[in-house]
């Protein structure tokens, strides 16, 4: 292998990937077709004089900015919120109340209503912080139901029953063809709800919400903090149910708990399934098709509209599982042509990148990583039972054993993905045991996954750079990573991007759950190579692996365990001879190491 030299960055985009905001292609055009389709179907009853179809479309405008604001919390975020019509009216019902009861002027009656709706939907997201997908669903699906009740229960304060009229001057004033400003706000709102997801989309942010999404372990081990992600992106999804909730009193001049019920939420949500979740465009297909079809086009049946949506969403399902934009995209998007060598100039991507800076000041004669006497029971397994461990910083060290030896639970608690019932963990005489995953990685620990994990929505360039690309990345390179998809990656090549990904962070030690597992010959040397020159650059790198071929070409030194303790610790060739070593990995012969 051969270390290119490292050019200057000539990449044009490199600016905009440092503002973190580099909107692809394919999204621009959809933003692009999702404002002219609002602004089509929005200014056409204004051009024909369609009163009907100016009130129809500006609630459409409202729901579809909506929708769009769930499909970032969906589709970028991984999460399910059953309740936004539930944030959407808390928002509309406080800005009413205070216009109508406490008499306050618009303005201040609208700001107070999207402040209210993104607390109250912000903070009914808190679970967020520790559970995720289906369980925090069920508890927006309760405020959904409850919200309603709520604000008929409390008639005396809310006027439910009736209903609240609520008049906001200044926003009735007519303008160009007839519209006056709510509906030229709603407009303006669903056209940029589309940019504020192509932002969030191409954005930081964005790539870590994704990987939070996809697995937040992963994201603890790079450093995210995947609970406090999630709660952000529901914040977002609150922050714009809300302000088309603000929006909504305006629009109508009327506020009642029928306004906002349980069916709302599951329009929304359906909207955004039914147009695909994640798609730009989608939600804005998903309300016409749920929404404008029955509600506006056959209002006579407006009564069975919960059974219309799930008609309609059971169809789209059955035939377009990932929704019409996913269908689409699927049908004509090309994943792009995988590099033969792609696995080659990904290892000496990584390698240049690392010799940046390496950790030479890193290097003592304290270990980088100690683990003492760490114990962990499962049930009546007793995974590790007083395993001892010491790495040091420019060594590979090789940790072998048998099949449920305890090498991945040793992994795991090293890197703060389960907790010790006795023992402890120091990284560079850093005392580590108590501190969550997220924190450790912050401290230098960097890990991979028995199963890589690569990030399939995202570009190659996303996957290896989840936060700016170096500065000498050159162009060529820089366009065909990003032109490449990472569905088309090749197992042992999602597990270099994975490698690679980690080693941006620059960590000081180096957990790897067997890395050769499912390489080709070549790919195997290839990583052996990799290993070596981290260590030569004063990485600590801990390697478990049943290719033992490659744990005695590349270790130090290796430990083997047996039934969750390490049994033996030595350099591969004291090891080689030692006939315990054989009974423990099942009569490997010394030709295999
Ligand atoms: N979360 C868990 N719950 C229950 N048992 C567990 C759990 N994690 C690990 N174990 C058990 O602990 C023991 C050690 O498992 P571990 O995965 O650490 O072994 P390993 O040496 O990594 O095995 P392999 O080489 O097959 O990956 C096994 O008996 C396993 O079934």
């Amino acid at each position: 292998m051969t270390t290119t030299a490292r050019e200057p960055s000539t990449a044009p985009h490199d600016r905009s990937w440092r503002l973190g905001v580099r909107i692809r292609h394919e999204h621009r055009t959809e933003v692009t077709a999702g404002i002219v389709i609002v602004l089509v179907t929005s200014l056409l009853p204004f051009a024909l004089g369609s009163v009907y179809w100016q009130q129809a479309m500006l609630l459409v405008d409202l729901y579809v900015a909506a929708a769009v604001f769930l499909n970032i919390l969906r589709g970028e975020g991984g999460q399910i919120h059953f309740g936004l019509a539930a944030v959407f009216g808390a928002a509309a019902y406080t800005e009413g109340m205070a216009a109508t009861i406490c008499g306050l002027n618009f303005w201040l009656s609208l700001a107070i209503g999207v402040v209210i709706g993104f607390v109250f939907g912000t903070v009914t997201a808190l679970p967020a912080l520790r559970v995720q997908s289906y369980y925090l669903g069920f508890i927006t699906l309760a405020v959904a139901v409850v919200l309603p009740a709520m604000l008929l229960n409390y008639n005396d304060f809310t006027h439910a029953a009736s209903g609240i009229p609520v008049v906001s001057p200044g926003m009735y004033t007519t303008t160009v063809w007839g519209m006056n400003w709510v509906d030229i706000v709603a407009i303006i709102l669903a056209a940029l709800s589309f940019v504020i997801h192509a932002v969030v989309r191409a954005s930081r942010f964005g790539r870590h919400l994704k990987v939070a999404a996809d697995s937040p372990e992963a994201a603890a081990s790079l450093g995210m903090r995947p609970g406090v992600l999630r709660l952000a992106a529901f914040g977002l999804a609150s922050l714009g149910a809300s302000l088309c909730g603000a929006l909504y009193v305006p629009a109508t001049g009327f506020i009642s708990p029928g306004a906002f019920p349980f069916t709302l939420s599951i329009l929304f949500y359906f909207a955004v399934i039914v147009g695909g979740a994640g798609s730009i465009v989608g939600p804005l297909l998903g309300i016409y098709l749920l929404y404008l079809v029955p509600n506006v086009v056959f209002s006579g049946l407006a009564q069975y509209r919960l059974l219309i949506y799930g008609c309609i969403a059971f169809i789209v399902m059955l035939i377009f599982p990932d929704g019409i934009i996913g269908f689409l995209r699927s049908r004509f998007a090309s994943a792009g042509t995988i590099d033969p060598d792609l696995g080659e100039r990904l290892s000496e991507a990584m390698l240049s990148h690392h010799a940046d800076a390496p950790l030479e000041s890193r290097r003592s004669d304290e270990p980088a990583l100690t683990v003492t006497d760490a114990a962990r029971q499962f049930g009546n397994v007793h995974a590790l039972d007083g395993a001892s461990l010491e790495i040091h910083a420019g060594t590979v060290h090789g940790l072998v054993g048998a099949n449920g030896s305890g090498k991945t639970t040793l992994l795991n608690a090293i890197s703060g993905f389960i907790t010790l019932d006795r023992g402890s963990v120091h990284v560079t005489g850093q005392d580590i045991t108590t501190l969550s995953a997220t924190r450790r990685a912050r401290n230098g620990l960097g890990r991979t996954f028995q199963a890589p994990r690569v990030f399939e929505d995202m570009s190659l360039q996303e996957n290896l750079h989840l936060d700016t690309p170096p500065d000498h990345q050159d162009l060529d390179t820089w366009q065909r990573w990003d032109q490449t998809s990472a569905q088309a990656l090749t197992h042992g090549q999602r597990r270099l991007t994975e490698l690679y990904r980690v080693l941006t962070r620059r960590p000081s030690v180096l957990l790897l759950d067997e890395p050769a597992a499912g390489l080709s010959a070549s790919e195997r040397d290839e990583l052996g190579q990799v290993l070596t020159r981290l260590a030569q650059d004063g990485v600590a790198v801990l390697l478990v692996e049943h290719d033992l071929t490659l744990v005695w070409n590349i270790a130090h030194t290796v430990s083997v365990m047996e039934l969750g303790k390490v049994v033996r610790t030595g350099t591969p060739s004291a090891l080689a001879d030692d006939p315990v070593i054989d009974s423990l990995l099942g009569g490997v012969s010394n030709a295999q190491r």
